[in-house]
């Protein structure tokens, strides 16, 4: 059954739409007693409003958030959802995020927003991760968007780590960049004190766990924006409706509810 707040569909849905009905969709996993980990960027905001809203209606109780980022902290602290950290709640039962990109197998391109670092600690360590996204971000392989795939580094040296990172994907026709905010002009910082250096395939990079133990093995990186094996969940709304994927052992099932079906009470 949807849910009574996602309206069904007379006028044609924005992209933000789409991204609230994914959000409010996913939100009915949450149930009261929970620890849920709130995700970040524009999609995520939607969940967290969500569960902020039927806190207030008494429908969710004992709802304990664990932000991944600053920016979503600061959302949930103005919603009145109680919060904690890993250090207190190192089991997360829940986690609901959006994606920069997602590949038929579930993986992920996370941290365009900057917040991947944060978000890769939460959501390993949820025991569900439930992806949220619009359609326009599935891709047919991660870097497949021609977008960024985003890697926090240290700042000391953030030039030498660019080269090496590039350097690793010369066959995939990589290229690199430092992301500045667009404000300043000046270098992006993480919540964490530390730069993003974005990096851009031509081509399909191949083997992502390799690609990920090259990129992690190099002296300066802190983490990169590849989320492999971690989603248990994905919920992308359409323009015609709604498509859910849950992972089951090493298969992919998958429902499909079209708006028309859910105004019907499917
Ligand atoms: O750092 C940002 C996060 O990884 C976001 O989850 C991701 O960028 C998707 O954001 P949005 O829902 O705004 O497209």
């Amino acid at each position: 059954m949807v849910s009574p707040a996602v309206a069904c569909p007379s006028v044609p849905l924005t992209q933000d739409d789409l991204k609230k009905i994914a959000a409010y969709k996913a939100v009915e996993n949450v149930k009261s007693g929970m620890v849920v980990g709130l995700g970040t960027g524009s999609t995520a905001k939607h969940a967290v409003d969500r569960i902020a809203q039927l806190m207030r209606q008494g429908k969710l109780k004992d709802i304990i958030g664990i932000p991944t980022s600053r920016k979503t902290h600061e959302q949930a602290v103005s919603l009145g959802i109680p919060l904690s950290d890993l250090d207190s709640h190192p089991v997360v039962d829940l986690a609901i995020d959006g994606a920069d990109e997602v590949d038929p197998g579930l993986n992920l391109v996370k941290g365009r927003g900057g917040s991947l670092l944060r978000e890769k600690m939460v959501e390993s360590a949820s025991k569900k991760f439930i992806v949220i996204v619009d359609e326009s971000k599935l891709v047919k392989y991660v870097g497949g968007s021609g977008l960024a795939m985003p890697v926090e580094v240290i700042p000391f040296c953030w030039n030498h780590s660019l080269k090496r990172l590039v350097s690793l994907f010369a066959d995939a026709g990589c290229v690199g960049e430092l992301r500045k905010c667009v404000e300043t002009g000046k270098a992006f910082v993480t919540d964490n004190g530390n730069y993003i250096i974005d990096l851009y395939f031509e081509k399909d990079m191949g083997d992502l766990n390799k690609a990920s133990d090259l990129i992690l093995r190099l002296p300066g990186i802190v983490e990169h924006g590849m989320f492999l094996g971690l989603a248990t969940s994905l919920i992308v709304a359409g323009v015609e409706g709604i498509t859910v994927k849950t992972k089951t052992g090493n298969e992919l099932e998958v429902d499909s509810f079209c708006y028309t079906d859910l105004r019907n009470g499917f």
